[in-house]
């Protein structure tokens, strides 16, 4: 089999990041609404066992990748209680 050039790997990384992009985007749009959820119910930003909870589901099918798996989504869930926290300091909700 043929290895594909360069130029093609890199295309269809550059298609994959622009639906990673948009799945992300569809994330923090759920965040928004689960941030004025807690706002409405008074329950703090950060659920810590929730969070054990996602990261433990990841690379269960590919063990080899769950260090960068869990690292990215550390990132995002972090990201995400900023956005959080932003939305409830502002009372944008
Ligand atoms: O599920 C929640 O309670 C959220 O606020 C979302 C989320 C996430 O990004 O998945 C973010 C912060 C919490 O610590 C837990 C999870």
């Amino acid at each position: 089999m043929t290895m594909p050039d360069l130029t093609t790997l890199r295309s269809d990384i550059d298609q994959l990041n622009r639906e990673l992009e948009r799945l992300l985007i569809k994330r923090f749009a759920l965040v928004k609404q689960v941030a004025a959820h807690k706002a409405r119910t008074q329950q703090p930003v950060c659920d810590p066992q929730r969070e054990a909870a996602i990261l433990a589901q990841l690379g269960q099918s590919t063990p080899e990748l769950q260090p960068a798996l869990q690292a990215i989504f550390q990132t995002i869930m972090a990201q995400s209680r900023t956005l959080e926290q932003t939305l409830l300091t502002k009372e944008e909700l």
